[in-house]
């Protein structure tokens, strides 16, 4: 596990989008595992920067989101592919038809997660994943006592899950209690996981992370046993020094 400190949440986005640059210069037909949600916004808008200004191409990239959530449409504001439009792919030159995330508005979810699950083995598997993490310790829409063999999935959202996103929803009860998410088997697959981690409400959670078991209370440990994970976090994040000793 390599750690990375960094003074503030912008730097912390710029460390995810250096290594995610220079891996598509390195590999220019990668394939990309994206997340959502506060914690990577800013490396969103670098990659964005970083195509404006520098001319990065995208046109063989292929990426694919870890969660969706169940019964938005896909245009609502609030899908995450709608995020992923406005934070991303409208400002990359990303063939659309090479972007996937898994549909939550499917007639049938169950066949749904395994066809999406077999797209991402099919395809190649992820080369590197971009994670955030929940307080809870939640990757993707994992929560607490998800198996770590678990493949994409359909997920009951955790009270606490719910209230943390409700901050993108004009209330809570708009907040949708289920979401289609890769596994934590499937995360696993991925060749390298790059780690955003940010803020105090995080520091349990990093805490955890680096000094805790590994237990399917807290879905996050299961990375600890993967043999290419960076952890980038911002200062807020840790409690005192010793954590990162
Ligand atoms: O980055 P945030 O907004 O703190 O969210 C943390 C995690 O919670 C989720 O949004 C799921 O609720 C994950 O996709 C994300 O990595």
């Amino acid at each position: 596990m390599k750690i990375y400190v960094t003074k503030d949440k912008k730097e912390m986005n710029q460390k995810a989008a250096e290594i995610i640059l220079e891996r598509i210069q390195e590999k220019p037909d990668m394939t990309l595992g994206l997340a959502t949600g506060g914690t990577p916004e800013g490396t969103y808008d670098d990659l964005v920067n970083d195509h404006q200004q520098h001319g990065t191409s995208y046109q063989n990239i292929t990426t694919f989101n870890l969660d969706e959530y169940v019964g938005l449409p896909s245009d609502d504001p609030n899908s995450y592919l709608s995020y992923m439009r406005e934070h991303l792919f409208n400002h990359i030159d990303i063939p659309p038809e090479q972007t996937n995330l898994p549909n939550g508005t499917a007639e049938d979810l169950e066949a749904e997660c395994d066809e999406y699950e077999t797209r991402i083995h099919g395809h190649g598997g992820v080369d590197l994943q971009l994670l955030g993490i929940g307080e809870n310790g939640h990757i993707g829409f994992n929560e607490p006592g998800t198996s770590f063999g678990s493949k994409t999935h359909i997920v009951e959202l955790a009270e606490s899950t719910r209230e943390a996103n409700a901050r993108f929803f004009d209330s809570k009860d708009d907040v949708p209690t289920h979401a289609i998410t890769m596994g934590i088997q499937t995360i696993l697959k991925a060749k390298e996981i790059v780690l955003m981690i940010s803020g105090e409400r995080k520091q349990e959670a990093l805490l955890r992370l680096l000094h805790g078991g590994v237990s399917e209370d807290f879905p996050a440990s299961a990375l600890k046993e993967h043999p290419n994970l960076t952890v980038i976090a911002d200062e807020a994040a840790i409690e005192n020094k010793s954590v990162v000793d």
